[in-house]
Parts: C-alpha cells; sequence; structure tokens
C-alpha cells in the first residue's frame, strides 16, 4: 500500500433514499496516520456518510475508492444485540472474524480492560463497553478504523479518556481514523481535519479553522458563537499510582506545576487534579448529570447497526 496514497477517498458522492438526497456531492480522504473527524447536527448525515465510507452504503453519485487490500475495523453508532443473552466481551471480539487468545488479550491490553476479558457486555459501565467495541474494531489490525459516536453513554472526563486512547491508538497502530461526532464543542486536538456536514460539506479544516468559519456559525447558530473548546492535552507531566507527579525533566514532586500541561481553560478540575477544557458553560452539566444509560445507547431492538467489518 503506498503511504501517501489515501487509505480512502470519497469522491463527490451522494446517497439518494426515499425520494431525497441524504447527503449530497461528498468528497474527503482519509490518510494514514491521520484523524479527520465529521460534526454536523442531527440528521446531517454524519452516520451516511460514515457508512459511504465502509461501503455499506453504495453512492448514488460520485464514488468510493479503497487503497488495496484495506482492512476497516468499524464501531457503529448502534448495535443489534439481544441484552437478555449473556454475551462476553471476548465473545463479542470473535462474533464476527476468528482471534486466536493472544490477539484478543493484545486488543483488550491496548483499550486498557485486559481484566474485562470474560465479563458480560450488559454489565459494563458506558466507558468499558465503548472500550470493548474498540478492542473489537483494532483486533483484526485494521488499516483505517471508522467510530461513529465512540464517546456515547460516556462522562466528560470519560469522554477526554477515550478520546485520549483513539490519538494512542493512531500512534501506536499508525492507523487512519474517520470519527464521527455529535459534539460540536468538544473536539479532540488531535484532529487533523473536522469536515462539517449538513447534507453536503458545510466547511473543513483543523478544528481552529472550522470553529472560525462562517459556515460553521451559520449552520450552529448561536452555540458556535459560544467559545469552541477544543480538547487539548500535553504529556509534560505523569501522575504516579502514590499519588505523587513526575516531570518532563525527571524529577517529581507532591502536586503539578501551575504552567503543566493540562493547566489552562477552565477553572474547573477533574478528579486527578488536571484542569478540564471549558465546554462553553457546558462541563459542570456534563459532570453532574447522569450519561444516558449504555443500554438505551445501544439500539436495544432498533436492529440498526450490525456490526459490519470488510476485507477487500
Ligand atoms: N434508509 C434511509 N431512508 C430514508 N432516509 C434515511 C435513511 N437513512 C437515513 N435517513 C435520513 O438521512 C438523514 C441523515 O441521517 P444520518 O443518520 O446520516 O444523520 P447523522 O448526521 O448521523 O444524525 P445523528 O447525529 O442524529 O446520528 C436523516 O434525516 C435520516 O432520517
Amino acid at each position: 500500500m503506498l503511504k501517501s496514497a489515501p487509505l480512502i477517498e470519497i469522491r463527490n458522492a451522494g446517497v439518494f433514499r426515499s425520494g431525497k438526497w441524504l447527503v449530497r456531492d461528498i468528497s474527503l480522504q482519509v490518510m494514514r496516520g491521520e484523524i479527520v473527524t465529521l460534526i454536523g447536527p442531527n440528521g446531517a448525515g454524519k452516520s451516511t456518510t460514515a457508512k459511504l465510507a465502509l461501503k455499506v452504503l453504495k453512492p448514488d453519485a460520485g464514488e468510493v475508492i479503497d487503497a488495496p487490500g484495506l482492512k476497516v475495523g468499524y464501531v457503529p453508532q448502534k448495535l443489534a444485540i439481544d441484552w437478555t443473552m449473556p454475551l462476553s466481551v471476548e465473545r463479542l471480539i470473535t462474533l464476527t472474524s476468528s482471534h486466536t487468545k493472544q490477539e484478543i488479550a493484545q486488543a483488550l491490553e491496548a483499550v486498557g480492560i485486559p481484566h474485562l476479558a470474560k465479563a458480560e457486555l450488559r454489565h459494563l459501565s458506558g466507558g468499558e463497553f465503548q472500550r470493548a467495541l474498540l478492542a473489537r474494531a483494532i483486533a483484526r489490525k485494521p488499516d483505517v478504523l471508522v467510530l461513529d459516536e465512540p464517546v456515547q453513554g460516556v462522562d466528560f472526563t470519560g469522554e477526554a479518556a477515550l478520546y485520549e486512547l483513539i490519538e494512542k491508538l493512531r500512534d501506536t497502530t499508525h492507523c487512519g481514523v474517520l470519527l464521527v461526532s455529535h459534539d460540536l464543542h468538544l473536539v479532540m486536538a488531535a484532529t487533523d481535519r473536522v469536515i462539517c456536514l449538513n447534507g453536503h460539506v458545510c466547511c473543513s479544516g483543523t478544528p481552529k479553522d472550522v470553529a472560525a468559519s462562517t459556515e460553521y456559525a451559520k449552520l450552529f447558530g448561536p452555540r458556535a458563537a459560544r467559545p469552541f473548546a477544543v480538547y487539548e492535552h500535553h504529556h509534560d507531566h505523569t501522575h504516579l499510582p502514590d499519588g505523587r507527579v513526575r516531570h518532563a525533566d525527571g524529577s517529581t514532586t507532591d502536586h503539578c506545576y501551575e504552567h503543566d500541561g493540562h493547566h489552562h481553560g477552565s477553572p474547573s478540575s477533574d478528579p486527578s487534579g488536571h484542569l478540564l477544557p471549558v465546554k462553553n458553560g457546558e462541563k459542570e452539566e456534563a459532570a453532574t448529570s447522569m450519561p444516558p444509560s449504555p443500554r438505551s445507547l445501544r439500539g436495544e431492538g432498533k436492529g440498526e447497526g450490525q456490526i459490519a467489518e470488510r476485507k477487500h
């Protein structure tokens, strides 16, 4: 596979269903090692575009071109799972493709839940469930990960941890990532390009470029006028298990320094003592309200989002 060729390229593609264009004239590329994030209001065509990229949906106009031999890992927005049936994490990973015990263990280790191999899905927290889905997607060592709202059912601090995990997976496996986010205001800093959809590509660029664009402001109205908090983190210090902090120069102290990475933006702090980015006044709300239950977010009984992976 050529390093400089796109892993997935969508060229002027459109999907026509039930007498209307769900999306039209969509063009985007996902390169190796790149994180591309799709944002847009409900019904803007984000999932439709992700399914185009996956070739789950065939374009009625334009084309979708994959790199030869492309392997894709997919985390769908909804899952058709019978929650009355016991289903373990390791069984989820092998539902549609076979993996050795070692591959399963590696995937679970990579997403930080090695201890949950035998756990039942219905007992997992929202964050653990999303990690199990990610483990499933990376077990086949994909060239590209397509993640449709991978932080759903997770609270604000958990969201940040999942975004960090996605960035880490990109860094360690050098895969490309196409990420769907419903969150207009919290886009991880690792995102290389944001594509803002509204049935068509409304605008695109770096998170900061898109936040500053008039098209984005027009699409999201007064919400867009509020400050756009890009989740940023700098690994200039590490919290040790005993509570001390190790700094980039190797020294350790009992607390972080004022100027340490994370220590910008909001005056609020997370449980690790880090300041969290301001989510446009929504942070407190997000932190205090209960996240939707994982089960309600798993599309129970809706029959959508069959687990799908493909290899060409
Ligand atoms: N098979 C279909 N037939 C007709 N309309 C459809 C079909 N699939 C999706 N739609 C419609 O297409 C539009 C785009 O849907 P899509 O799920 O891609 O949006 P989205 O941006 O992912 O939305 P959300 O943020 O709510 O998940 C919606 O209005 C949806 O109702």
